[in-house]
């Protein structure tokens, strides 16, 4: 389902006899300004912390999940200084009985035209913060995405080196 920037994905994780050797959802970031995630009891979702171990994150009843994604994190100067991260997360498969279920709801940017940049918003770099990311059309940064994966490293194509 895709309304103007909404988009909504169902997943069905079937249960594995032998959840170890295989993988659920493979480690990415999402490329939303922000995602609500709704998970079901069994769990299975994992973010990597910044010292590069995975940690799961327990299901709690009724709760949603609400992720940074990489336009948020370029957009927004005050949550991007290296406070808040669009986190890497992935999905292992914890259960040999159970089916999981999860429903992700992307927030994008509606607006895909080429003249539609996507950089820091210049009233939030305030004096003394420094401008991390260029500004990019979606097109370009869904094709470093294609190019460089769904981890950190796509969005770090538009970062600005400073000495
Ligand atoms: O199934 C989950 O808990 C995560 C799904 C997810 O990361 C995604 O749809 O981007
Ligand atoms: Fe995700």
């Amino acid at each position: 389902m895709q309304v103007e920037g909404l988009l909504m994905a169902c997943h069905y994780y079937p249960p594995c006899p032998e959840p170890a050797r295989v993988v659920g959802g493979l480690e990415h970031t999402d490329p939303s300004l922000f995602t609500v995630l709704a998970q079901d009891g069994v769990g299975g979702l994992q973010v990597r912390l910044r010292d590069g171990r995975w940690a799961d994150v327990p299901p709690e009843p009724g709760a949603l999940l609400v992720n940074i994604g990489d336009v948020l994190k370029v957009r927004c100067p005050v949550v991007s200084n290296d406070e808040y991260e669009s986190v890497e997360h992935r999905v292992v498969i914890k259960s040999c009985e159970d089916a999981r279920v999860s429903i992700a709801l992307f927030f994008n940017p509606a607006k895909r035209q080429e003249s539609d940049l996507f950089g820091p918003l210049p009233e939030l770099l305030t004096a003394g913060k420094q401008q991390r990311y260029r500004a990019f059309t979606l097109t370009e940064f869904m094709s470093s995405r294609r190019e460089h994966g769904h981890g950190t490293k796509s969005i770090d194509q538009f970062r600005i080196a400073h000495e």
